[in-house]
């Protein structure tokens, strides 16, 4: 796509002002957790909202996008543009994927159907978690020809890992994205006072119940005995954490790119890329895990640095807007996951909720592209930016 691609959908949006219709709902990236806050039950806006601990990380996230500012070039004849990137060899329209959100359900009743339907219209890719309200083939019908990826919450039962990956490879995954950061929950104050975690209820739960490996592990079926059979995959899912050694098995499982999610340290990266993986996902998971941990975005040059030229370093926690996008590429990310935004735009409106946030999110991002003096994501640099005290 050349000249304003996404950009239209400011034009769209004026246009529609002369027959006085306004968007459904804020534009303003910065608004949009009020505005979902106004829609929703305190449990799952706060489940959403809430982060670990003090809410430091998630603070530190956003001052680190804060302090960098973009230093615009004039006459760069940047009318013509294009969003266009290359992820592990594939091309996407722009370098933005939706980031793996558990549980949709509890924001709207379509969940990741209405998430999948919105990303495959615009051609964005999903990343579904394991911990999904819909089943992986579900999933996938919704999406249909849209670029899918899969994150995995890593089993500690092989069979039943195996299993899940090899659905996902036949439901067209191609890429496996493994969180690391997350292999048990933080403490989340926002959470615990209301005593509000979804999973255990059941919410989030539908791809190992749909399992034939996790079903053979039952005494009795799901069907029978919801709550033994979520309390069984929530002790299979959570409270193990793992070595580096172990990744070769995933390695062997998987026959597409593998990608780490959650790494924060030069070091870590480079065992990834040691162990075989393709890339890593410099994330803190929006602050929801490590209390006091790294912004994100101050632990990305070091990593870009460490491994950018031999894998793909992608990045997220703190995309709001497309300067921020702009900000984690003159970085070194090959791309960006957005992740709250797109499920308070979920929450506001089902599909078209998220179509509003993501179509506006590339909006902005096409247009400070080319405002900033830059025709690609390929043109930006460090030099793109300076840094605040
Ligand atoms: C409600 C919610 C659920 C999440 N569930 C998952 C998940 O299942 N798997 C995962 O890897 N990350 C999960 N994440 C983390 C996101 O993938 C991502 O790292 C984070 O939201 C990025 O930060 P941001 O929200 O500031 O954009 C979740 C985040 C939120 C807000
Ligand atoms: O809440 C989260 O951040 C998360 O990653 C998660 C973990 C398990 C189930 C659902 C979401």
């Amino acid at each position: 796509m050349s000249g304003p691609g996404f950009g239209n959908y400011q034009n769209e949006i004026y246009l529609h002002g002369l027959e006085g219709r306004i968007p459904p709902f804020t534009t303003d990236p910065t608004a949009l957790e009020a505005s979902a806050r106004e829609r929703m039950e305190p449990g799952p806006f706060w489940y959403v909202a809430g982060s670990a601990g003090s809410g430091a990380t998630d603070r530190a996230n956003r001052a680190a996008f804060d302090q960098r500012r973009l230093v615009p070039r004039m006459l760069t004849d940047a009318t013509e543009r294009s969003l266009r990137t290359t992820v592990l060899g594939t091309e996407l329209p722009a370098p933005v994927l939706l980031a793996p959100v558990g549980v949709q359900s509890i924001l709207h009743p379509d969940g990741e159907l209405a998430t999948a339907r919105a990303a495959a219209e615009l051609g964005v890719p999903i990343v579904l978690s394991t911990a999904s309200s819909y089943t992986l083939e579900q999933v996938a019908e919704a999406s249909g020809a849209g670029p899918r990826w899969f994150q995995l919450y890593w089993p500690n039962d092989d069979a039943v890992c195996v299993s899940i990956l090899e659905r996902a490879r036949a439901a067209g995954y191609t890429t496996l994205v493994v969180t690391l950061d997350t292999w048990t929950l933080a403490w989340r104050p926002h959470d615990l006072d209301q005593s509000y975690l979804p999973f255990i209820r059941g919410v989030g739960t539908a791809i190992p119940l749909s399992d034939p490996a996790f079903r053979a592990g039952l005494a009795r079926s799901p069907e029978d005995d919801p709550g033994s059979a979520v309390l069984h995959w929530v002790s299979m899912f959570t409270g193990t954490d793992r070595g580096w050694d172990r990744l070769s098995f995933l390695r062997a499982h998987w026959d597409g790119p593998i990608l780490l999610k959650g790494v924060l340290h030069p070091e870590d990266a480079r065992r990834a890329v040691d162990a075989g993986m393709d890339g890593v996902i410099v994330s803190n998971h929006g602050g929801r895990q490590v209390d006091g941990a790294i912004a994100a975005l101050d632990a990305l040059p070091a990593i870009a640095e460490e491994v950018g030229a031999e894998a793909e370093v992608l990045f997220d926690s703190g995309v709001r807007g497309g300067a921020d996008v702009l900000k984690a590429l003159a970085l070194g990310a090959g791309a960006v996951l957005l992740g709250r935004p797109y499920a308070y735009g979920l929450a506001h409106d089902g599909a078209d909720g998220v179509r509003h946030v993501l179509r506006g999110l590339l909006a902005d991002l096409e247009l400070t592209l080319g405002l900033s003096g830059h025709r690609s994501p390929a043109d930006l640099s460090p030099a793109a930016l300076t840094r605040q005290p």
